[in-house]
C-alpha cells in the first residue's frame, strides 16, 4: 500500500517520461520544505539537486527513475530525522557544534579541520546551518566517500589520482 502511494507520488512528479529531472526534484523538495515550519531553508538550489541526482543516478541518465528516487528519498528522510534531533528548539537551523554531532550520526568520521571547513562552507552569517545546507553537505560527503572507496581498491585508505581522475 505504502509502495503504491510512493509510486503515485513519483508518477505525479516525474510525468510520462517516468524520470525526475533536477528541476522537478528542486520543485518537489522546496514545496515540502516550505510546508515544514520547523525547517529553515532558503530552498534547495538547482546545483544541489544536480549533486543529489549524480549521487543516486545509477544508470547514468542524469535523471532519477523510481528506485533511484526512492533511495534518495529514504536518505533525505533519514538525514532529516538526524537534523530534527538537533533542531530541538525548532529554530530550524543547527549550530556548528550540533552540525559536528549530526554529521557523526550520519556515519561520517571527519577530523577537526574538516568539520571546521564544512561549517565555514555551509553556515550562514549566524554560524548556523539551515536544513537545505545540511542535506547538501551530506550529499557531497556521501559522494566524496563513495568516489574515494571506488578508487581505493585494496582498501588501505590511500588512493592515487591522476589530474584527469579528479572529478569536479
Ligand atoms: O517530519 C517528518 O516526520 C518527515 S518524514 C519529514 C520528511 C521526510 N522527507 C522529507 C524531505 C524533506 Br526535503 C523535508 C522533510 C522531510
Amino acid at each position: 500500500e505504502e509502495d503504491q502511494q510512493f509510486r503515485s507520488i513519483f508518477q505525479q512528479i516525474a510525468g510520462d517520461e517516468m524520470e525526475i529531472t533536477a528541476n522537478e526534484l528542486k520543485n518537489v523538495l522546496n514545496s515540502i520544505v516550505s510546508k515544514h515550519k520547523d525547517l529553515n531553508s532558503e530552498g534547495f538550489s538547482l546545483d544541489s539537486c544536480r549533486s543529489m541526482i549524480s549521487l543516486m543516478d545509477m544508470d547514468g541518465t542524469g535523471r532519477l527513475n523510481l528506485q533511484e528516487f526512492r533511495h534518495l528519498w529514504n536518505k533525505i528522510k533519514q538525514w532529516q530525522g538526524i537534523f530534527q534531533h538537533y533542531n530541538s528548539d525548532q529554530a530550524g537551523s543547527i549550530n556548528s557544534y550540533e552540525m559536528r554531532n549530526a554529521v557523526n550520526d550520519a556515519g561520517f568520521r571527519l577530523n577537526n579541520q574538516l568539520y571546521d571547513i564544512i561549517t565555514m562552507r555551509y553556515a550562514n552569517e549566524g554560524m548556523n546551518i539551515d536544513f537545505d545546507s545540511f542535506i547538501s553537505c551530506l550529499v557531497r560527503l556521501e559522494a566524496m566517500f563513495r568516489a574515494f572507496q571506488a578508487f581505493d581498491q585494496d582498501g588501505d585508505g590511500t588512493i592515487r589520482l591522476s589530474v584527469l581522475e579528479v572529478s569536479c
